[in-house]
C-alpha cells in the first residue's frame, strides 16, 4: 500500500485577511503561506495594504476578520488570540533602531532567555554570522548604518523566530552597501530556517531575495509565484509594469487576430471587436537601422517593422535609452540597447516587436 508523503504545514499561512480603516477595505481577503526556509516578498505600491498585513501577522494590529496559522496552529482569528510577544515571530522594521545605552552584545542579548552563558554564546554565535564579534562589547554609535542593520538583523534572530517579518528593512541603506547587507542577510535567514515575510516597494529587492513574490494592489494579491514567472507570465499590464518601464500599443480584435502597424498579434479567447493591449519592455524591442527608406523584411519572430524617429538618447550606465517617436501615429516608443547606442535625435530607424517577448492583455475598463 502506497503511504501518503509526510505533509509539512506551511510555517505561517494567513488565510482570508480583512482589514478595513474608516470603511475602506486597505487589506482584502489576502491569503497566503510561507514555507520554513523560504522567503516570501508582498511587494506592491506604497498603499496598497503591505505594512498592514504585515502588522496583523505580528499582532500589533487586529483584522476584521481571517485567520493566522503558525505550523497548522491558529495563533489568532476574530476570537482567540495569542499576544504578540508570544508568536516567536522576529520583527525588523525600516527604523530598527538599537538601544543607544546597550552593547553591541546587549542588543542582542535583549530577547533572550537562559543562562549568562548561553546568552553569550549566542550573541557570540549571530555576531559571528554577521562579521562583527569584534563589537561586542562596542556601543551602537561606534558602527555605520550598515553595521548597526546587521547588529538589529542579528538580534531579531537571536530568540530562533520561527518566522521573520521584516519591512523594507534595507530602505535607510545606500545602494552598493545595500546590495552587500541583503545578500548577507539572506543567506543568515536561509541558515537558521524561518519562514521570511518580507515587505518591499522595490521590484529588484523582491527578485534578489524572495523565493516566492506576492505581488499586492489594492489591498489584494493579485498575483502570486516564483520570480521568474511572475515576471515572465505577468497577469495584467499593471504586473508588466511593475518591474520595468512598458511600451504599450493598443488594437481591435478580428478572428482572434489583432492587426497592428508591428503586424498581427494573437489574441486567443478576445472577441471581436474587443480591444487589447499588447505590451512589451522596451529591452525586447529591436531596433533595425533604416536601409535606403526601407526596414528588414517581416519575420514570424518579430512580425513588421514599423518606422520612427529618434527624439532623444541617453546613456544609463549599462545600457542605453532610445525614444522614437513612430511614424504611425505620432506615439513614443522607448527602447533599451546593451551597452553604448547614441543615435541623433531625428535619425530615422525602425522597430520590431518580439513575439516572444510581448504580452497581450484584453483592454481593462474599455
Ligand atoms: N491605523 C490606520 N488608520 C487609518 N488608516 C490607516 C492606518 N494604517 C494604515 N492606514 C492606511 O491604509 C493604507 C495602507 O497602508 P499600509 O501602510 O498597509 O500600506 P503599504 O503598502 O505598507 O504602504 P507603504 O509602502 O507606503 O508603507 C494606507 O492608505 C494607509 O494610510
Amino acid at each position: 500500500m502506497l503511504t501518503p508523503a509526510p505533509q509539512t504545514a506551511p510555517r505561517l499561512e494567513i488565510r482570508n485577511m480583512m482589514r478595513s480603516f474608516g470603511g475602506t477595505p486597505v487589506v482584502n481577503d489576502v491569503s497566503l503561506k510561507v514555507m520554513p526556509g523560504q522567503v516570501t516578498c508582498l511587494l506592491g505600491p506604497s498603499g496598497c495594504g503591505k505594512s498592514t498585513t504585515l502588522r496583523m501577522i505580528a499582532g500589533v494590529e487586529m483584522q476584521d476578520s481571517g485567520e493566522i496559522y503558525v505550523d497548522g496552529e491558529l495563533i489568532c482569528d476574530t476570537v482567540f488570540r495569542i499576544p504578540p510577544e508570544r508568536r516567536n515571530i522576529g520583527l525588523m522594521f525600516q527604523d530598527f533602531a538599537l538601544f543607544p545605552h546597550l552593547t553591541v552584545g546587549d542588543n542582542v542579548a535583549f530577547g533572550l532567555s537562559g543562562s549568562k552563558a548561553e546568552k553569550r554564546a549566542r550573541v557570540e554565535e549571530l555576531l559571528d554570522k554577521v562579521g562583527l564579534r569584534r563589537f561586542i562589547d562596542g556601543y551602537p554609535y561606534l558602527l555605520s548604518g550598515g553595521e548597526q542593520q546587521r547588529v538589529a538583523l542579528a538580534r531579531a534572530l537571536a530568540p530562533r523566530p520561527k518566522i521573520m517579518l521584516m519591512d523594507e528593512p534595507f530602505s535607510g541603506l545606500d545602494n552598493r552597501l545595500r546590495d552587500d547587507i541583503r545578500d548577507q542577510t539572506l543567506e543568515l535567514l536561509k541558515a537558521e530556517d524561518a519562514a521570511v515575510l518580507l515587505v518591499t516597494h522595490e521590484p529588484e529587492e523582491a527578485m534578489r531575495m524572495a523565493d516566492e513574490i506576492a505581488l499586492m494592489r489594492g489591498g489584494r494579491i493579485v498575483q502570486q509565484g516564483a520570480p521568474y514567472n511572475i515576471y515572465n507570465a505577468p497577469k495584467d499590464r499593471q504586473a508588466v509594469s511593475f518591474f520595468s518601464d512598458i511600451n504599450v500599443i493598443c488594437g481591435k480584435v478580428q478572428g482572434a487576430l489583432c492587426e497592428t502597424p508591428f503586424g498581427q498579434f494573437l489574441a486567443p479567447g478576445v472577441a471581436d471587436g474587443g480591444e487589447v493591449d499588447i505590451v512589451i519592455r522596451p529591452q525586447h524591442l529591436k531596433i533595425e537601422f533604416d536601409r535606403n527608406g526601407k526596414g528588414p523584411e517581416p519575420t514570424p519572430q518579430n512580425g513588421v517593422a514599423a518606422r520612427g524617429e529618434v527624439v532623444r538618447a541617453r546613456f544609463m550606465g549599462s545600457e542605453s535609452l532610445v525614444e522614437i517617436r513612430m511614424d504611425y501615429d505620432g506615439s513614443i516608443l522607448k527602447a533599451t540597447v546593451p551597452n553604448v547606442f547614441l543615435p541623433q535625435p531625428g535619425r530615422p530607424l525602425w522597430l520590431m516587436f518580439r513575439r516572444d517577448r510581448c504580452f497581450v492583455f484584453p483592454r481593462q475598463n474599455a
